[in-house]
């Protein structure tokens, strides 16, 4: 690989093509924790929120007081070495050899200071987080050192700050290399970073041994048919326009050509043409793997996000309830036959888990078509709870015109039917939220074989393991679905057919009215005089209105939070509008045809046998076996050729069968040539440069301008040093790389560092592109990722980059500023300086900003 310094996609790359690198060059703590020390001291209390947790059906009181006072501290800092695993392995062994001792000698106050630990429940330690109190962090240099590093491997993306549970679902999703996947609801991208990383497995060791005629390694199941590369394809989608753009930006990074980044509402999802069959018939793509992490309250989120708790109401779960159905339905009708499907939410609220998975299941056909998977395998190590069987559903009500707000427990449906019309006789004035459906209710099943066995899901409370909490979901699907199954939960539908039915069945009482609000305390239960105001309320009126077993809590009003509205949630507007709408009916979800101008980008294919590609893959000797059909142009003018990108197989395939479908692709590809415009004779024959992004991916089929770069200290220089002197018939400072390029032409061409054992070893393989001047050599790596790489191999923090060209630009300007200098002196340093700027595609830092009023060449 080549851990050169940029950031994931971006320049300079862990030399060459980065794949998958997560981090952010204009965020470059990637993901930063953007709570203000004022959030920290926000009062963590909720008392609605509280109460449905407390005796919703879910911990027992002594775990629940555990779980609840986790979920009011501080969430710890995570983040996860990304990449291939040999180049993970790698970055995490500089950061233990480098940082931990030094932070384990520390002490603060006389008490040893924590250092970052691995979390237990992922493998080969690629998992950290840290609990050290940002006071301590702040003050103390080996933690300034470390958080240095930290965010420069962000920045290059070989380090991803992500939740812990966030992390977990790709691993339940078993992707093997060479799968399709679908990410249905995929912004800001942190888990399909995971999935390509996945599907990619270690691509470039496989490549690399087809390229010299070895056989790749096939043990592990996957389909290296085409020479070593996955044929393995990702689709992550997101239906916001906005977030679909973080999405864009964070999966460019990871360089991965099997990776198309589609902007669709995935309840309705479009089937994905493939090219007809022999039989003439038209064929859809189906998905061996899918993610679906749906939009949702967010509640497991509240130890790092403030408005949970100013915010939850029992309204947020129950408005998503048919958005989450929706969008997992469509998920499983896309799914292969024997395919995997996870569903996930960072929410507690059964309203969005179980009761989703089991309504979806139900629609489907039932536990013979799709089954829940136990997963007890998977992250053998993850502290975790079974998925509820039984639960409540809370609702509150108000009386228009009062301050009256009250809470109601309920455990089914016909519990919540009777309640409505023993409160429509007795106070009809009385309002209930339209939210409540029969399918949010644990479901009832006719027999055993019939039983959805809900345990299988996985619960991670925030006291388990010090994450936030989440829910986890895995099914199988065991058979074709058929079409149109799903019905609508519309609430008054249901209502009317159910009170139609109740008012012939038992007649309404106040024992079937849920009552658990109002259960008297049990043991462990906090004392009444420090009981809040809500649950204390809720067991007078227990005494006063036992007949009618709901809990008023009117006095309680300015105890409560304030009634919230659906935008207000901590969700996606989108997501919260939508509470029963219609379910799609077909398999096949049509799409409307559009011009292909109306999608954002625009996907041009080259022919094989386009001559600009084969010029250029002749000028750096690329075998005769890469593929010249995958190469596209992204402007609208279609062959004016400016920038190639290589795209996989199936990436091509699917984008040709759907561009003119109306199918939104806003992204694939990824950029491996760009065009040189120095405009100069002896430069018209290398007119195109290699891209750190996709410099990989060609790079082990090359056999013409390789250099090689064996020594730490050539590589420092060529680091620290922008454009170092090379003349033809002089001497240089550049080592041995200086000597393989003194007879080279101009133009660009690769630098190959392989990995290497010791002290003065590489830890990992580069690939890092340099354009051999006619007097000096430059690798194309900015400033930034140089530092980055500086720090990374050196351990230099604040290395001083020289940048010749800027100094010499600068001299020759202020010589032509006092009114001296030579003509040819000039020309030269502005030719350079021209050649400087393109190569660091215009990056005003690459020159130093020192010379803005250089004329053009
Ligand atoms: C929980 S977040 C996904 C996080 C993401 N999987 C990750 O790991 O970075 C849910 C996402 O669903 C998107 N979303 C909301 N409604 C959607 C819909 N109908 N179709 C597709 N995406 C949707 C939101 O824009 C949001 O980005």
């Amino acid at each position: 690989m080549g851990r050169g310094g940029s950031r994931g996609g971006g320049r300079g790359g862990r030399g060459g093509r980065k794949p998958f690198r997560g981090g952010n060059k204009n965020n470059r703590s990637g993901g930063r924790d953007n709570r203000t020390e004022s959030w920290l001291d926000q009062p963590r209390k909720n008392e609605l929120f509280e109460s449905y947790y407390r005796m919703g059906g879910f911990l027992d009181e002594a775990e629940f007081e555990q779980m609840w006072k986790s979920l009011a501290s501080d969430l710890p800092n995570s983040f996860r070495f990304t990449g291939t695993k040999s180049d993970a392995l790698a970055v995490r062994e500089i950061f233990k050899e480098r940082y931990i001792p030094a932070i384990t000698a520390m002490d603060f106050e006389g008490q040893p200071v924590e250092p970052p630990k691995a979390v237990e429940a992922f493998p080969d330690e690629l998992v950290w987080d840290m609990k050290t109190h940002k006071k301590i962090v702040r003050r103390h240099a080996p933690f300034a050192d470390f958080q240095k590093f930290l965010v420069a491997e962000a920045a290059s993306g070989n380090i991803s700050r992500q939740e812990v549970v966030s992390m977990i679902p790709p691993h339940f999703l078993d992707v093997k290399p060479g799968m399709v996947v679908l990410d249905m609801c995929a912004a800001p991208g942190s888990k399909s970073a995971q999935l390509a990383e996945m599907i990619h497995g270690d691509e470039e060791e496989r490549v690399k041994k087809a390229a010299n005629n070895e056989s790749p390694n096939t043990d592990d199941g996957g389909d290296y048919s085409d020479d070593g590369r996955s044929t393995g394809l990702l689709i992550a989608n997101d239906t916001d326009y906005k977030r679909a753009g973080m999405l864009v930006h964070q999966v460019k990074r990871l360089n991965f050509p099997n990776l198309i980044v589609t902007q669709h509402d995935a309840s309705i999802f479009p089937s994905i043409e493939l090219p007809t069959g022999k039989n003439g018939r038209k064929q859809y793509l189906k998905f061996d793997r899918i993610l679906a992490d749906v939009p949702c309250s967010g509640d497991g989120t509240a130890r790092k996000n403030p408005n949970v708790w100013g915010k939850w109401t029992p309204k947020d779960g129950l408005g998503l309830h048919n958005l989450q159905l929706r969008i997992l339905f469509r998920g499983l009708q896309m799914l292969k036959k024997g395919g995997r499907l996870v569903y996930s939410t960072c929410s507690m609220n059964p309203t969005e888990n179980e009761s989703v998975i089991a309504a979806a299941i139900q629609a489907c056909g039932g536990v013979s078509k799709v089954q829940l998977v136990d997963c007890s395998d998977y992250l053998p190590n993850l502290k975790r709870k079974p998925g509820l069987n039984t639960w409540k559903i809370m609702d509150t009500s108000t009386v228009p015109g009062s301050n009256d707000k009250t809470a109601h427990l309920f455990s089914s449906w016909d519990a919540f039917v009777k309640a409505q019309a023993k409160y429509e006789k007795e106070e009809p004035e009385r309002v209930f939220s339209n939210k409540i459906m029969p399918g949010v209710f644990p479901p009832i099943a006719s027999s055993e074989e019939e039983r959805i066995p809900l345990e299988r899901c996985v619960r991670v409370y925030p006291h388990l393991q010090d994450t936030g909490g989440f829910f986890i979901a895995v099914l199988e699907k065991l058979d074709d679905i058929k079409v149109g199954q799903i019905t609508s939960s519309n609430n008054e539908a249901s209502l009317l057919q159910a009170k139609t039915e109740s008012e012939t069945a038992t007649p309404a009482n106040a024992g079937e009215m849920e009552v658990d609000v109002t259960e008297p305390p049990t043991e462990s239960a906090p004392e009444a005089g420090n009981q809040s105001p809500l649950k204390r309320k809720l067991e007078d009126t227990e005494d006063a209105e036992a007949e009618a077993k709901r809990t008023k809590t009117s006095d309680t009003t300015a105890e409560l939070p304030a009634p919230q509205t659906e935008e207000a949630t901590p969700v996606e507007a989108t997501s919260t509008t939508i509470t029963s709408a219609p379910p799609p009916t077909k398999e096949v979800t049509k799409l409307k045809s559009e011009q292909q101008s109306q999608s954002k980008e625009h996907f041009e294919y080259l022919a094989a046998d386009d001559p600009n590609i084969a010029a250029i893959l002749d000028f750096f000797g690329i075998s005769s076996r890469f593929p010249r059909d995958r190469f596209m142009v992204k402007n609208k003018e279609g062959l004016l050729l400016n920038k190639l990108y290589y795209t996989s197989a199936l990436a091509k395939t699917i984008i040709s069968a759907n561009k003119h479908r109306g199918m939104k692709f806003i992204h694939c590809g990824v950029i491996t040539f760009v065009a040189h415009k120095i405009k100069d004779k002896d430069l018209m024959r290398a007119p195109w440069r290699l891209q750190n992004e996709g410099i990989r991916i060609v790079e082990p089929w090359a056999n013409k301008r390789i250099v090689n770069c064996t020594s730490k200290a050539t590589l420092h220089k060529l680091l620290i040093e922008m454009f170092p002197k090379l003349p033809r018939d002089g001497s240089h400072d550049i080592g041995e790389v200086g000597d393989q390029l003194k007879d080279m032409e101009i133009g660009c061409c690769f630098v190959r560092i392989e990995q290497s054992a010791g002290e003065d070893g590489f830890p990992f393989r580069m690939v890092l592109p340099l354009w051999r001047h006619p007097g000096s050599a430059n690798l194309m790596v900015d400033k930034d990722d140089r530092k980055a790489m500086l720090l990374r191999l050196f351990n230099e923090k604040d290395p001083d980059i020289k940048n010749h060209v800027a100094d010499k630009a600068k001299a020759v300007e202020a010589a032509k500023a006092n009114g001296g200098g030579e003509e040819m002196e000039v020309e030269e340093a502005e030719r350079e300086l021209e050649e400087a700027k393109e190569e660091e595609g215009g990056d005003a830092d690459a020159v130093a900003g020192a010379v803005e009023d250089v004329q053009e060449v």
